[in-house]
């Protein structure tokens, strides 16, 4: 094994949407049922990604007004989440979507929306299409998935998320950066990995259609 490198992913969501629900499961694959609220926790972990050891930093945060700048900086993924059974968790990770993709325009990041509490579906009150929508507007990754039921799904997301940041990671590495420059950067990316920011995808020409083909997503 080669090549240590360092991801820092940041888990983002109103209150009481599932943040620490899903890190944890990720991380140690229970689930707990109550946790700790009101600070910001970072976790720690090594995965392979193709023989390559890559660090991983997550920071599971809590609402604290005026920090969005600094996950911001802080970050290189963002995990959005919302709970499929709160409308206003799925606009508040609309409007974080949004901030994100304005404050982080000329540079790459990867994103991942996730609908939280898929278990409680005979309380939805955000429909899959709606997940699905809002991710293909973002040029993100989506997938609905239950912390509290089993820990498939969201491994699945999170590893989907940290292969796609690993990706970005090596590409903006590359000797051609030098050459095309960060927008230019992004925009190859755009191409491999179907991401679209909503001013690309205002101006791209590329149909809804096509964009659809290179972004699935998995409710698990
Ligand atoms: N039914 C169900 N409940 C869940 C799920 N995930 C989390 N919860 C519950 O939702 C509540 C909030 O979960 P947390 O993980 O603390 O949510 P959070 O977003 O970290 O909360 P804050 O840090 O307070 O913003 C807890 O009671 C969890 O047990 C899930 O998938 N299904």
């Amino acid at each position: 094994m080669t090549n240590l490198s360092r991801i820092k992913v940041v888990v983002l969501g109103t209150n009481g949407v599932g943040k620490s629900a899903v890190t944890v499961r990720y991380l140690t694959k229970r689930y707990i049922g109550e946790y700790s609220s009101g600070k910001d926790m970072t976790y720690q972990h090594k995965v392979t990604f193709d023989s390559v050891v890559t660090e991983i930093e997550i920071l599971d945060t809590s609402m604290c007004s005026g920090c969005f700048n600094e996950h911001l900086k802080w970050g290189d993924a963002f995990v959005v989440v919302y709970s499929v059974e709160d409308k206003a968790s799925f606009q508040g990770a609309r409007r974080t979507l949004q901030n994100l993709s304005q404050a982080k325009e000329s540079s790459f990041f990867s994103l991942l929306l996730l609908g939280n509490k898929r278990d409680l579906d005979y309380m939805r009150r955000v429909e899959v299409d709606d997940g699905q929508e809002l991710s293909l507007k973002y040029g993100c990754q989506f997938y609905e998935v239950s912390a509290a039921e089993n820990s498939a799904g969201v491994s699945l997301a999170f590893m989907s998320l940290l292969r796609e940041a690993r990706s970005a990671q090596l590409l903006r590495n590359l000797p051609i950066r030098r050459k095309l420059g960060v927008n230019s950067v992004s925009k190859v990316l755009g191409t491999i990995f179907g991401k679209n920011s909503s001013s690309q995808s205002n101006s791209g020409g590329q149909s809804k259609k096509d964009r659809k083909k290179k972004r699935p997503s998995l409710s698990i």
